[in-house]
């Protein structure tokens, strides 16, 4: 059994990582680590996995120690000497926050207001996206697993820009999210009274997630994709819909367009092209490793319509970093994750 460890395992992202370890046929859990709650038990801090995983929080030293496999669930800004000791230790590191996720230093800078410190690291990096790069999982031994919102938008634009359905230019994405994307500390616009029945964006043409939106689909088109990209916090627990409106090129009908979808999606085990005439909701995708993606023609305009839903900390980051672990060392794509989303 492989030893997996989680740096940040109390936070939203940490604990889906303890939940789905909890079960995965080839790993347990090896150490977890906090700095605010070290010595007590992670099920002290959540309850529901009193009995299932009453390990002890640990430092971050120790979790990497004797570990084949390090996730860190942490802010970003703090990953680069994490990455460096697991390599060192010969584990397998895989980060969930964007410190591994830019190519570009300067992009990287501009959004978050800090250096690479080690180039030499991130050119060991992968931007591990399942679906789209596996090939160079496969082996990787640094993983930058990729934002819950450049998930959902990369999975529902990939086989249309891919294959020059569509233009790169003038995407519009207009994105939904749960609060729990926002993290487990408290602040005002996830605050109860702030978020329930209310609805809003924020950060308007202006979210972080912009330029790793914009990195994916520029691979994917082969030419510099741009993109207009709106988040909403939706008063829910947990889940993204995406809608994302393009121009259609070359006058593809519906039914063509979805065969190419059905086509690119063949050996992707947890992307869902659904039936013409359905929707994509949250629900279906809550607590599941699930991308469910429904096409809409509007024959008006002559725009493609992909409405991409996942659940954020599941397929938008816990569950994708498993994933990602399965193909990094081998395993079955699928290995642990093949829980089914509740039907209501
Ligand atoms: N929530 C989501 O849906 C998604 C999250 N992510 C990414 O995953 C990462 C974790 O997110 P999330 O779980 O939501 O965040 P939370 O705020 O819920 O958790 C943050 C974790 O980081 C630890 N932490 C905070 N500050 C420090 C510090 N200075 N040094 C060491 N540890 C620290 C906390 O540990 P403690 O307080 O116990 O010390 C906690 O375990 C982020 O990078 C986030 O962007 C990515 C995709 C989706
Ligand atoms: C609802 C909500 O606030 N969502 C978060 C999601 C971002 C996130 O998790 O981003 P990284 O993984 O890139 O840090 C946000 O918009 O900041």
């Amino acid at each position: 059994m492989l030893k997996a460890s989680v740096i940040g395992a109390t936070g939203y992202a940490g604990v889906e990582l303890c939940r789905i370890l909890l079960t995965h046929p080839q790993a347990n859990i090896h150490r977890l680590s906090s700095v605010s709650f070290t010595g007590k038990a992670i099920s002290e801090v959540y309850p529901a996995l009193r009995g299932l995983c009453d390990e002890r929080l640990v430092s971050e030293d120790e979790a990497i120690d004797g570990a084949d496999v390090v996730f860190a669930s942490l802010p970003a800004g703090l990953s680069e000497p994490i990455a460096r000791k697991c390599l060192q230790a010969g584990a397998l590191f895989i980060d969930l926050g964007a410190d591994f996720r830019l190519h570009d230093p300067d992009t990287y800078e501009s959004w978050y207001q800090k250096k690479y410190e080690d180039p030499e690291l991130h050119g060991q990096a992968v931007y591990a996206l399942p679906e789209l790069f596996r090939e160079e999982i496969e082996g990787a031994r640094l993983i930058g697993n990729p934002g819950c919102y450049p998930t959902s938008v990369a999975l529902g634009l990939a086989p249309a820009l891919k294959g020059g359905l569509i233009g790169s230019e003038d995407l519009i994405i207009d994105a939904k999210s749960g609060a729990t994307g926002a993290g487990r500390g408290l602040s005002q616009t996830t605050h109860f009274c702030e978020c329930n029945e209310g609805f809003a964006p924020y950060k308007v043409a202006c979210h972080r997630h912009t330029p790793e939106i914009e990195q994916t689909l520029s691979i994917l088109a082969g030419e510099p994709a741009a993109v207009t990209f709106v988040p909403h916090l939706l008063p829910v627990s947990r889940g993204i819909v995406s809608t994302i409106y393009a121009k259609l090129k070359g006058g593809a009908s519906l039914p063509e367009v979805r065969q190419r979808y059905l086509d690119f999606y063949e050996s992707a085990p947890f992307v869902r092209v659904l039936p013409e005439g359905e929707v994509s909701n949250l629900r279906n995708v809550r607590c599941s490793n699930y991308c469910d993606i429904s096409l809409h023609l509007d024959a008006h305009t002559g725009r493609l319509i992909v409405v991409s839903a996942i659940d954020n900390m599941v397929k938008g980051a816990a569950g994708q970093a498993v994933q990602n672990m399965n193909i990094a060392l081998g395993l079955d794509e699928t290995a642990g994750l093949l829980f089914v989303p509740p039907a209501i």
